[in-house]
């Protein structure tokens, strides 16, 4: 569970994100976070990763707080944040390494997560030479190969083209479930058909710091073409104008 007590965030006299803001996201659950530009998206999730500081209150993630280099939270960044020089084994290794874990088994880990994201015979590839599907399914595999408890992701998918948005949101479907552990999603986007696909509860922020809830019932991959979907999409969409 995440939580936020009484959090209060600006950015100077003129620009005020959060103030004595409480929310909670559920464990273990997809959340997706939509909102009009600079209503303060990423800023939530930067606070949640404690690379930011609130000038007031709490970030208590599973009850303890928030602070940067947290061994159960792993972040995807909008610019993936992959080490150019390092091949796709290498980056996968580097969390792994930093955790002292054994050879042999980061061998074993990586091969499986190559498997998972499809990524088989690229693993001696440096970032430059992948697709940007290919390097956006990289930055999954690494930030899922730690085996995170809380995995936060801003627009993970917004500079891809449609199809390939599609199958790696239904990839990540696949992966949370196959990971069997009650880890917690909270995904940053921009659109509303995504954050409808995806999440379990999807959460409106506005530009006056305020958040509202909307339960989902996402149903898997074929949730997509259902005529449950669009109903969603327009429920959300109206929220999204009522609320912003
Ligand atoms: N370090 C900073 N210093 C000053 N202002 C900042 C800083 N970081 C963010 N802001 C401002 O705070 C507001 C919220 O930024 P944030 O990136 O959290 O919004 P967002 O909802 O994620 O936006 P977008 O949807 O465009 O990515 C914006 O107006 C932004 O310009």
């Amino acid at each position: 569970m995440v939580t936020l007590k009484d959090v209060t965030l600006d950015y100077g006299p003129e620009k005020q994100i959060f103030n004595s803001f409480d929310y909670t996201f559920d464990k273990g659950k997809i959340h997706g976070i939509i909102g009009k530009s600079g209503c303060g998206k990423t800023s939530l999730l930067y606070l949640t990763a404690g690379l930011i500081a609130p000038q007031r209150g709490n970030i208590l993630i599973g009850g303890t707080e928030a602070s940067p280099g947290r061994r159960d939270i792993s972040m995807i960044l909008q610019d993936f944040g992959l080490f150019p020089w390092k091949s796709c084994r290498e980056n996968l290794a580097l969390g792994l390494k930093l955790r002292k874990t054994d050879r042999h088994e980061i061998r074993v880990k990586i091969d499986k997560i190559l498997t998972e994201l499809d990524l088989k015979d690229r693993g001696d590839s440096y970032p430059a030479n992948l697709s940007g599907g290919e390097r956006q399914r990289l930055a999954i595999g690494r930030a899922l190969i730690l085996e995170p408890d809380l995995l936060l992701l801003d627009e993970p998918f917004s500079s891809l083209d449609a199809m390939t948005r599609e199958l790696l949101q239904e990839r990540l479907l696949t992966l949370k479930e196959k990971s069997g552990r009650s880890m917690t999603v909270i995904h940053v986007t921009h659109s509303i058909e995504e954050a409808v696909f995806l999440s379990d509860t999807i959460h409106i922020l506005n530009s006056k710091g305020e958040m509202h809830r909307v339960e989902n019932n996402p149903s898997g991959n074929r949730y997509r073409t259902s005529p449950d979907f669009f109903e969603h999409c327009v429920t959300v969409r109206r929220e999204l104008e009522r609320r912003s």
